[in-house]
């Protein structure tokens, strides 16, 4: 994308490449950063699931081979579990979100003028299902065991925000947080010795700890 707009210099001014440098900077790094640490602090509360979902990842990936969309398509349960990362109490980086009525809108029976901004807690949008702070993988699969995709319904999962301007990004981060479990529970175990709680500007745990080589 940089460079496509950079080749376009008359058409990009240097205020607008800094605009969106900045803007990937924040919306397409910063979240997927804090995002990974968020996954090492609720994984390394869960030493059950990681030994499961380790078996998966060994039975599918040699770890060597390339990994592409068809190896991460078969580790199954590794996409709910992204999911529930994001959701519920298990921090979603991105809390608000905002809009500005251009036109009156009625929101809950409410009419609200024109001009207001209008905030939308991604955040607590997940906590609506029962017993949001326990990992239940049954929430994101159908009765066959397949995973159910709702990024369209952000009424339901509003992590990546909705409508004509929700994240641009959300497939290739979704693929990142895939890549970087797949990898970790293949070739690394490791100890999460120090977390604290970020409120802002993004929402996540930041961890301090160590990653041991599996060896395999
Ligand atoms: C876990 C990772 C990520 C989360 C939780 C996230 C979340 C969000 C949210 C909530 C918005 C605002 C949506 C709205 O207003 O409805 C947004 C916008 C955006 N995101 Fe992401 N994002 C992530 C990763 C990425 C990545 C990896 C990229 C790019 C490679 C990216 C690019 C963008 C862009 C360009 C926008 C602005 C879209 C617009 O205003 O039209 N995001 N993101």
């Amino acid at each position: 994308m940089l460079d496509a707009m950079l080749t376009a210099d008359d058409v990009n001014s240097d205020v607008e490449l800094q605009d969106f440098c900045v803007a990937m900077m924040f919306a397409g790094h910063d979240t997927t950063l804090s995002t990974m640490q968020s996954v090492l602090y609720w994984l390394s509360k869960q030493p059950a699931v990681i030994a499961e979902r380790r078996q998966e990842v060994l039975a599918e990936w040699d770890g060597s081979s390339q990994l592409i969309r068809e190896t991460l398509g078969k580790v199954p349960k590794a996409k709910p579990k992204v999911r529930a990362f994001l959701q519920e109490v298990w921090t979603p980086p991105v809390t608000i979100i905002n809009r500005n009525l251009e036109e009156e809108a009625v929101i809950d029976g409410y009419l609200v003028p024109k001009g207001w901004t209008v905030s939308f807690a991604a955040a607590l949008v997940g906590q609506k299902v029962e017993q949001p702070s326990e990992f239940r993988m049954g929430r994101y699969l159908d009765p066959s065991g397949h995973f159910v995709d709702q990024t369209f319904e952000p009424w339901i999962y509003g992590v990546f925000g909705g409508g004509t301007r929700m994240c641009m990004g959300y497939k290739f981060a979704r693929d990142e947080m895939l890549v970087f479990m797949v990898q970790l529970l293949r070739h690394f175990s490791f100890t999460v010795t120090s977390a604290q709680a970020i409120k802002f500007p993004l929402y996540y745990w930041r961890v301090s700890g160590t990653f041991f080589s599996n060896g395999v």
